[in-house]
């Protein structure tokens, strides 16, 4: 088992901690499938939401918050039925708003993983205003439950009435629905290509500015995180971020960053080079490869 999971381990009911032991591996970064939750179910004689409550101090233990240290733990569960751990990370020295919240780290694991639709959110401290600005931002993202540990489970509306998103910019195919937006390039370069691949995935329609990051390990490893605009702009997930998420879920060491690649549209209205190098040298001494490709 990863060592970042002992403390939370000791929180969870006995039942639960041995039969989620085995899931803990060095591989572990906080995905959770419909089969493997169908056995822990059976093993630990818990209800489905019940179980999910109980595992979200495992999704605290990938948080990095230096600066607050409050450790926020989300789990994000598909229609799939499979489910998405995410939590919050602080970015040392740098404003305070080039943080993720657990929500959207969370949210953004089970897209890059493929999820179509979300269908609830169970989180471990009440969902602060920006984060429920940007699960309004999802497909059917007024239907997302929300469970809180002491909390009745409520969907998104109960907790953002009167609420302002895509619709209202007149915007139909919100975050998660399905995104080929094609970059063109010419390269050989698999991280470049990877991030040419993300990019055309990515979430821009306020500004078309289609966008990926990917993050390079010294051992090959590669961690990447699309653009997520928010109807709201503010509560937008920049692609840097998104793969930091992915890079500590995953419990890399931000300093083990040996390359990092920005791909954005050419004819976006915006660019997130700035944003992006920011984030990066608060963790990493590493120059960013920034590449700007025309839309097909
Ligand atoms: O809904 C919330 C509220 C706060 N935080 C994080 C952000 C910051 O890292 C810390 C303190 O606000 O908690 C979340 O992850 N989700
Ligand atoms: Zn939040």
């Amino acid at each position: 088992m990863q060592d970042r999971f002992l403390k939370s381990i000791a929180k969870l009911p006995e039942s639960l901690a041995t039969a989620v032991v085995p899931l803990l591996d060095k591989d572990f970064a906080g995905h959770i499938d419909a089969q493997q939750l169908t056995e822990l179910q059976a093993q630990t004689q818990m209800e489905l939401n019940e179980l999910l409550l109980a595992l979200l101090p495992i999704a605290a233990a990938l948080a990095r918050p230096p600066i607050s240290e409050f450790h926020v733990g989300a789990i994000a569960k598909g229609k799939s039925g499979d489910i998405y751990m995410g939590a919050n990370i602080e970015l040392p020295g740098e404003a305070l708003f080039h943080s993720v919240h657990a929500e959207q780290s969370a949210i953004s694991h089970a897209w890059l993983s493929g999820e179509t639709i979300i269908e609830d959110i169970i989180v471990n401290a009440s969902p602060c205003g920006h984060c429920r600005q940007f699960i309004n931002e999802l497909v059917e993202g007024s239907k997302v439950n929300i469970h809180l540990p002491s909390q009745d489970t409520a969907p998104l509306s109960h907790y953002l009435p009167y609420a302002f998103g895509p619709s209202d910019l007149n915007i139909s195919a919100p975050l998660l629905s399905k995104q080929q937006h094609n970059l063109i390039l010419d390269s050989n370069d698999p991280m470049i290509i990877e991030a040419l691949d993300h990019a055309s995935l990515s979430y821009a329609p306020y500004t078309k500015n289609f966008a990926a990051v990917v993050l390079e390990t010294k051992d090959g490893a590669t961690y990447c995180g699309r653009y997520a605009e928010n109807a709201a702009f503010n509560p937008s997930m920049q692609p840097m971020q998104m793969a930091l998420s992915t890079m500590s879920r995953h419990n890399r060491d931000f300093s083990e960053i040996n390359r990092a690649v920005l791909i954005e549209s050419s004819k976006g209205v915006v660019s997130l080079v700035g944003a992006a190098m920011d984030a990066l040298h608060s963790v990493a001494p590493i120059e960013l490869e920034h590449i700007v490709a025309e839309p097909e």
